[in-house]
C-alpha cells in the first residue's frame, strides 16, 4: 500500500482540498477556503500545515471566531449548501466563540466545518493555558460544548482517527436532509503528530447529491388528499431554494391555481410580484398571506420546518377541517403536524405531483380571493410606505408604549424617519439583483412583510437562530458567494453593537459589503414585546444610568455609528431624511469598498402584527393588570391552537 507521511493537520488540509460535489450533473469543488484565527492551540499544527501547502484552499483571517464562522455559514447558505468554508480556532475561548455559530448553522441546516484546537491528548503539560479542569472527568474540554449544537462531533486523539472522522464529516456536510455544523476537535499535540496515511485517502472524492424521488404510495396519498381540498395554500420554505425548485414551485402553483406564501428562508424562490405569491406568512407575515392561511383547508408545506413564526405557534391554520401535506427531503420535518408526508427532494416531488394532479384535472376552488387579498395588502403596503412623523399629532404603528417619548427620540436622533417608509424606499432604491441580508431585531419581520424580492436568491435571512451579529458577518459570506452582486446587511443598532468585526475583514479582503444600520436607540423589538405584554419599558431603551433614580432611565445614549465605522476605512453616511438616504445609496453603489449608512429611525415605527399569534411565556402572577390580561389572552389562544 502506498503511503504518505504527514502530520494530522497536513493530512486534514490535503483531504479537504480533494473534496468535490456533483449536483444535477455539475461538478464543483466543495471547500472554498478556511477562516482562521490562530493561537497556541492551532498555529503550529493546522497553521503550519496551511502555510506549508494549502493546495487550492483560500486562507482568510477572521476578527472574531463567531463572526468568521457566521461568514462561513452565510457563504454556504448563499451557495445553497453546495460549497462550504471551514473555520479553525485556537483552544479555549477562541473555540468557545464558535459555539454560537455552530448553533446557527445547525438550527438553519447549513453545513459548516469547525476545527477548534483542543487540549493535549497526552495530558503531559496539563493544565495548559485556557484549559478548563473538570475534576470529575478529564476528557472534558471547552469543545464538548459543541456537542449539542453540532450534527457531527469528533475529537482526533490519534492521527489515524482522522480518516474515519473526515469521511463522516463529509457524509453530514453533504446530506441535504440532515446537515449543519460539523465539529472536529484537534488536540494541540495530535495536530503535529505524523502518520503514514494511505495515499488512496487523498484521491479526488466526488460526493453526489441525489434528488431523492417520492415513492408512488406517497404521491398517491398526496393526490388523494389534494383532490378533496378546494382552498390549499403552499408554504414555500428554504428547502425550495436549496433544491433550486423555485421555477417548479411557480409552475405547480400556476398549473393548479394555488396561492403560495413564503417563510423567511423561502423568500426569493418565486418573484414577489407574481400574482399567486402572497408574501411572508405567520407571526411576521403580512395581511394577505395570513388571511388566506386562516381560510385554507390544506397547507402544503414545501421544504419548511414549520417553526412557530410560520405556524403562528400552531394557531394560524388550526381549523378542524385544515389538513397538512408536506414535501420535505427530511423525514423529521415531513412528519410534523401529523402531515401526509412526501419525503422527497422538493423539485422532484413537485414535478411528479403536478403531472398526476394535472392528469386528474385538479384546480383549486379559489375565485377572486387571491387577487382581493393581494390588493388589500398592496393598499396597506402603500400606507406603511407613506407613514411620516408629525410632532404633536402622530400615532406610531406600535402605539401606546412610548408615544410621549417620541419627540425626545426625534430630537436626540435628529430625525423624523419612520422605519416602514425607509424600507419601502430601499426596496425601490437597491435594485432587484441586490442581496439583502438580515437576522435579528425588528427588521426581519418588517422585511418579511414588506420586502418584495424579485430576483432569485436576493433575500438572505438567518431566522432559524435569529442571531444578533450575523448580519454583517453574513453579508461578508454572501459577498464571497456572489461577488458580482451588491450585498446589503440590514442591522439594528443593537445588533451592530453586538458584533460587526468582520466589517474590517471585508475591507481587508476587498469584499465590498454595504451596511444599512437602523439606529432607533434601543432593542426595539424586545421593547415592543415587553410593553405589548403588559410590562413597562425595562432595560431595552439605550438610556444612561440616572443618578437620581439609580435606574437606566436617564437621557438617550446617542451613537455616531458613521464616525465609528469610518475609522475602519469604511465609506460612511448618515441619513436623517429620505433625500439623504437616496443620495447615500446612490453614492454607496459607486464605491468599491464597504459602506455604511447610519439611518436614524424613530422607535415604534416598524410594522405591527397582522393577525398571527406568537406564544411567548407570560408571567401568571403579577401585580400589573396588563400582565394578567396578557396571560389570560395567552391561555385563550392556547385553547385555539393545535396542542402539538
Ligand atoms: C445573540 C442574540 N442575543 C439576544 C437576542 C435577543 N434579541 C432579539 S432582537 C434583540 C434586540 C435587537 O435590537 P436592534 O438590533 O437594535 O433591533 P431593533 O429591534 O431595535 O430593530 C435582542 C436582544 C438575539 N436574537 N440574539
Ligand atoms: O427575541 C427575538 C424577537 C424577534 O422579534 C427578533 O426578531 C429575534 O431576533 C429575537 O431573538
Ligand atoms: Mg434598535
Amino acid at each position: 500500500m502506498e503511503t504518505i507521511r504527514l502530520t494530522t493537520a497536513q493530512a486534514l488540509v490535503k483531504f479537504l482540498d480533494q473534496q468535490y460535489i456533483e449536483f444535477d450533473g455539475e461538478e464543483q469543488r466543495f471547500v472554498k477556503g478556511i477562516f482562521t484565527i490562530f493561537g497556541h492551540g492551532n498555529v503550529l499544527g493546522l497553521g503550519q500545515a496551511l502555510e506549508e501547502d494549502c493546495g487550492g484552499l483560500e486562507v482568510y483571517q477572521g476578527r472574531n471566531e463567531q463572526g468568521m464562522a457566521h461568514a462561513a455559514v452565510a457563504f454556504a447558505k448563499q451557495m445553497r449548501r453546495r460549497q462550504i468554508c471551514a473555520c479553525t480556532s485556537s483552544v479555549g475561548p477562541g473555540a468557545a466563540n464558535m459555539v454560537t455559530a455552530a448553533a446557527t448553522a445547525t438550527a438553519n441546516q447549513i453545513p459548516v466545518l469547525l476545527l477548534p484546537g483542543d487540549t493535549f491528548a497526552s495530558r503531559q503539560p496539563d493544565p495548559v493555558l485556557q484549559q478548563i479542569e473538570q475534576p470529575h472527568d478529564l476528557t472534558v474540554s471547552t469543545n464538548d460544548a459543541f456537542r449539542p449544537v453540532s450534527k457531527y462531533w469528533d475529537r482526533i486523539m490519534r492521527p489515524e482517527q482522522l480518516m474515519t472522522a473526515l469521511l463522516h464529516a463529509m457524509r453530514v456536510l453533504t446530506n441535504p436532509a440532515d446537515t449543519g455544523a460539523v465539529t472536529i476537535a484537534l488536540p494541540q499535540d495530535v495536530q503535529g503528530e505524523a502518520y503514514d496515511y494511505p495515499a488512496s485517502f487523498f484521491a479526488k472524492r466526488m460526493h453526489r447529491i441525489d434528488r431523492r424521488p417520492a415513492s408512488e404510495a406517497a404521491l398517491e396519498d398526496a393526490v388523494r388528499l389534494m383532490m378533496s381540498k378546494r382552498k390549499p395554500l403552499i408554504i414555500c420554505g428554504g428547502g425550495v431554494r436549496y433544491s433550486e425548485a423555485g421555477a417548479e414551485l411557480q409552475a405547480f402553483a400556476e398549473a393548479l391555481h394555488i396561492p403560495l406564501a413564503e417563510t423567511q428562508a423561502g423568500k426569493s424562490a418565486v418573484p414577489g410580484s407574481h400574482p399567486l405569491n402572497l408574501g411572508g406568512v405567520g407571526v411576521t407575515g403580512n395581511g394577505a398571506a395570513n388571511a388566506i392561511a386562516k381560510e385554507a383547508d390544506l397547507i402544503i408545506g414545501v421544504g419548511t420546518r414549520f417553526t412557530d413564526f410560520t405556524t403562528g405557534s400552531k394557531e394560524l391554520f388550526s381549523g378542524p377541517g385544515t389538513d397538512i401535506l408536506t414535501v420535505n427531503v427530511s423525514e423529521f420535518h415531513a412528519l410534523k403536524l401529523e402531515a401526509t408526508p412526501v419525503v422527497a427532494d422538493a423539485k422532484a416531488a413537485l414535478i411528479a405531483l403536478r403531472q398526476r394532479l394535472e392528469a386528474a384535472g385538479y384546480r383549486s376552488g379559489y375565485t377572486t380571493e387571491i387577487e382581493a387579498a393581494r390588493a388589500a395588502w398592496s393598499e396597506e403596503w402603500k400606507r406603511l410606505a407613506g407613514i411620516q412623523y408629525a410632532a404633536g399629532a402622530f400615532t406610531p404603528e406600535v402605539s401606546g408604549h412610548l408615544d410621549e417619548a417620541l419627540p425626545e427620540y426625534a430630537e436626540a436622533l435628529g430625525s423624523c424617519l419612520t422605519q416602514t417608509r425607509v424600507l419601502a424606499a430601499l426596496n425601490r432604491l437597491l435594485g432587484d439583483d441586490a442581496v439583502v441580508v438580515g437576522a435579528s431585531g425588528s427588521l426581519p419581520g418588517d422585511l418579511q412583510r414588506m420586502w418584495v424580492a424579485e430576483a432569485p436568491h436576493s433575500y438572505h435571512m438567518e431566522y432559524g437562530y435569529s442571531c444578533m451579529g450575523y448580519e454583517i458577518s453574513g453579508a461578508l459570506g454572501v459577498k464571497m458567494a456572489e461577488p458580482d452582486r451588491e450585498v446589503y446587511a440590514f442591522a439594528g443598532d443593537g445588533s451592530y453593537l453586538m458584533l460587526h468585526s468582520e466589517l474590517v475583514t471585508s475591507i481587508q479582503e476587498g469584499q465590498k459589503i454595504n451596511v444599512l444600520l437602523f439606529d432607533n436607540n434601543g432593542f426595539g423589538c424586545i421593547n415592543n414585546l415587553q410593553m405589548g405584554h403588559g410590562m413597562g419599558s425595562f432595560g431595552t431603551e439605550f438610556r444612561a444610568r440616572n443618578t437620581s433614580t439609580g435606574k437606566l432611565d436617564g437621557p438617550l445614549v446617542g451613537i455616531d455609528f458613521a464616525r465609528s465605522a469610518a475609522g475602519y476605512g469604511v465609506i460612511t453616511y448618515t441619513a436623517r431624511t429620505l433625500e439623504e438616504l437616496e443620495q447615500a445609496v446612490a453614492d454607496a453603489k459607486r464605491q468599491t469598498v464597504s459602506t455604511l449608512i447610519d439611518i436614524k429611525v424613530l422607535p415604534k415605527t416598524m410594522t405591527n402584527g397582522y393577525g398571527a399569534w406568537w406564544n411567548v411565556g407570560v408571567a401568571e402572577v403579577s401585580g400589573k393588570p396588563d400582565i394578567a390580561r396578557a396571560s389570560e389572552e395567552r391561555r385563550r389562544f392556547l385553547q385555539q391552537a393545535r396542542p402539538y
